[in-house]
């Protein structure tokens, strides 16, 4: 893997864990947020329950106390009375036990309700902003509503719901009808009542994500280090490879490379019974052109020849090769024809290179010998009885006054042929 695609992944990785992580915190936000608003409306159901239950039996006595005076804002006959023992009692109304209650419930648990209208007859029952938005969405029909707000500069989850006039309030509210909305009660949880429980399922969520995010990572890095180990292997031994296979000087197939070619091309062309030629080839001359030019220019020389070869034996089963030294092979499968032209090609094409080579006794310039053999194989014959035709041949045009192709003639091979069959 490439560095890139590695650290491409690592951040993958690590943003898939970001997101997945930012949703559990969401979820878990959304949880203490659910949780809180149905703890509101709980409270909000026991304290209307409770309000019931008071409107129902006309309100309540209790013994007047330093805590509970008689209430100002209760005005009806009856409201404070004597028992015969003496005691004195007051009338508590839904309204007056609903205040008592929220401070109870206030003092024991910072749980805050409050008993509030758009008109309130007591001061102290005003409502906030947030109650005044609650209440006018009320007024337009909204039955609910909650949000987490700040409240005496705390953060809350805010719950409220309208309070509905019923039947057992008109004796005390005779002006309003069943169903009319009278004010709202809102129920203040503070943040901090919820926040521990999310705050213990939080640290189990970033442990948990912080745990897989560093073992996708670390599982990453033994994968891409141990793959770049592979792949430096891999490549030190395709070199090593290359280096057996190939010639160092001008990157053609090397003869170890050729053995091996030549004989799957044999055996491929036995099977098939097509004719196989081996073009033999050398420079004319090349220790003059060392003396005279120096090795390193001989070097440049070879490699030169090389590139002529490569462009002109462009088919891909044309093999070009370097034999050893300053001879070069070629390997096609082709006819005598065909392989002569071959020849002939790379001949004209190496002169017209015009490669100095003021030592020649036949040029100015380097000039190739070529010998060519071409066979159909049988069992007769082999490779290796191919490529010495194709040296003959060679031979043949050094013989001949070379930059020049002799082709190795078919009744010197049926001779061959002939002489292995008696020796069989
Ligand atoms: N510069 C260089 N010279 C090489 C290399 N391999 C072989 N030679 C030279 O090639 C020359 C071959 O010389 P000979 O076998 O006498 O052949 P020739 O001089 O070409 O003569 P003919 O083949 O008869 O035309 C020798 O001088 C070798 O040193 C090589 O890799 N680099």
């Amino acid at each position: 893997m490439k560095t890139r695609f590695f650290i491409f992944f690592v951040l993958l990785w690590l943003g898939l864990n970001g997101i997945s992580l930012l949703l559990q915190v969401y979820n878990a936000q959304d949880t203490a947020k659910k949780i809180a608003f149905s703890q509101g409306k709980l409270f909000f159901q026991h304290i209307v329950t409770m309000r019931h239950w008071n409107a129902r039996h006309g309100g309540v006595y209790v013994t007047v106390t330093e805590d509970t005076p008689p209430n100002p804002y209760l005005d009806i006959p009856g409201r404070d009375i004597v028992t015969l023992d003496g005691r004195r009692l007051t009338l508590i109304n839904p309204a007056y036990m609903t205040r008592q209650l929220a401070e109870l419930e206030h003092d024991k648990s910072g749980i805050q309700f409050h008993i509030t209208s758009l008109h309130p007859k007591r001061p102290e029952n005003k409502a906030d902003d947030w109650e005044t938005n609650a209440l006018l969405a009320f007024e337009e029909g909204d039955s609910v509503f909650m949000d987490i707000a700040t409240l005496h500069d705390e953060p809350f989850y805010r719950y409220m719901e309208p309070l509905k006039i019923t039947e057992d309030c008109l004796r005390c509210h005779q002006n309003y009808q069943i169903g009319d909305i009278r004010g709202g009660i809102s129920v203040s949880i503070p943040k901090t009542k919820i926040i521990p429980y999310v705050e213990n399922q939080l640290s189990h969520i970033y442990l948990l994500h912080t745990v897989i995010a560093s073992l996708g990572v670390m599982l990453l890095i033994v994968f891409h280090y141990t793959e770049r180990l592979t792949q430096k292997q891999l490549s030190r031994a395709k070199s090593k490879l290359h280096l057996a296979y190939i010639d160092s000087l001008t990157r053609l197939p090397n003869r170890r490379y050729y053995d091996q070619y030549v004989q799957k091309e044999w055996q491929r062309a036995l099977r098939h019974q097509y004719p196989l030629s081996i073009i033999m080839l050398d420079i004319d001359y090349f220790k003059n052109y060392n003396d005279a030019e120096g090795h390193p220019a001989g070097d440049q020389c070879l490699i030169e020849l090389a590139k002529v070869l490569k462009l002109f034996s462009k088919r891909s089963d044309d093999f070009v090769c370097r034999y050893g030294g300053e001879e070069f092979c070629v390997v096609t499968a082709c006819n005598a024809e065909q392989s002569q032209s071959l020849a002939e090609k790379l001949r004209d094409a190496v002169e017209k290179r015009r490669l100095r080579h003021p030592n020649s006794p036949v040029s100015h310039y380097v000039t190739l010998s070529l010998g060519v053999a071409t066979v159909v194989p049988n069992n007769t014959l082999s490779a290796a009885r191919l490529l010495d035709f194709a040296d003959k041949a060679l031979y043949l045009a050094k013989q001949n006054g070379r930059n020049r192709v002799e082709q190795f003639d078919q009744k010197q091979i049926d001779d061959a042929e002939m002489a292995t069959i008696a020796e069989i």
